[in-house]
């Protein structure tokens, strides 16, 4: 897999604080040729990884959670380097301040979205997304949700940009993605979006047990640890 230079990564610096405080958009994070070695990248060299959920479709790097009770930790998949490079990029440019070690790639097809949810105080108060291929509506909801509940705020995260919920954004308010096949006008079209967050480190030991079984994890495709992952992300959304 070639290196990233962080010149290739980054093309453009700008930040726009937005509301609920804590919400940062910065369009043209990516540029056009990163976003689609992305996108390739993810289509062809690692296709095979994509865990189909009902409303769409996913793969996991680094540590992830399966609900068995107790918040069991597990390794998944390997963060592969020119993810990791990305993760290092957002530390780097002062976004985020540790390497994220959880990340969540979501493929939305036209009309597919994602429930109002909360990321939760699993991982530090600091969400990193970066859009490929097509813009969506980010809508944030207040915890207090009913089926009539309309978005607070809502925040046009174009492909290539990156959006940062922080703060207030990340610990006061739901964000969802409402399924519909256009915003105000605007075709969205199929989107692949990475999730970048970190979560606190397992105790040594553990840590160095986890790690030695990530290369199995990554010969499983639907090792029955992926299925238990699978069937939380389900219950969950
Ligand atoms: O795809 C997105 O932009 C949102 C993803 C998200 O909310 C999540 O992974 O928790
Ligand atoms: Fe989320």
């Amino acid at each position: 897999m070639p290196e990233l230079s962080p010149a290739s990564i980054i093309n453009s610096v700008e930040r726009v604080p937005l509301c609920p405080p804590g919400l940062t958009l910065v369009p043209e994070y990516l540029s056009p040729s990163v976003e689609s070695r992305l996108a390739t990248y993810f289509r062809e060299e690692a296709s095979q990884h994509w865990i189909r959920l009902s409303n769409r479709r996913v793969i996991l790097y680094g540590l992830h959670f399966v609900s068995n009770g107790s918040g069991h930790r597990c390794y998944t998949r390997v963060i592969p380097d020119l993810i990791r490079q990305l993760a290092e990029q957002l530390v780097a440019d002062g976004y985020q301040n540790q390497v994220a070690n959880h990340i969540l790639v979501n493929e939305y097809r036209v009309g597919q979205g994602i429930m109002p949810h909360e990321d939760g105080p699993a991982f530090l108060p600091n969400a990193a997304i970066i859009s490929l291929l097509s813009g969506t509506v980010l809508d944030f909801y207040s915890k207090e949700l009913t089926a009539r509940s309309k978005p607070v705020a809502s925040v046009y995260l174009p492909p290539r940009s990156l959006c940062m919920i922080t703060e207030e954004a990340y610990t006061s308010y739901l964000h969802g993605i409402a399924e519909r096949n256009a915003d105000e006008g605007v075709p969205r079209s199929d989107r692949i979006s990475l999730t970048f967050r970190y979560t606190a480190q397992l105790p040594e030991a553990t840590r160095e047990a986890a790690a030695n079984q990530a290369p199995q994890a990554e010969a499983l495709s639907h090792s029955s640890k992926e299925k238990r992952i699978l069937q939380f992300l389900q219950r969950r959304k």
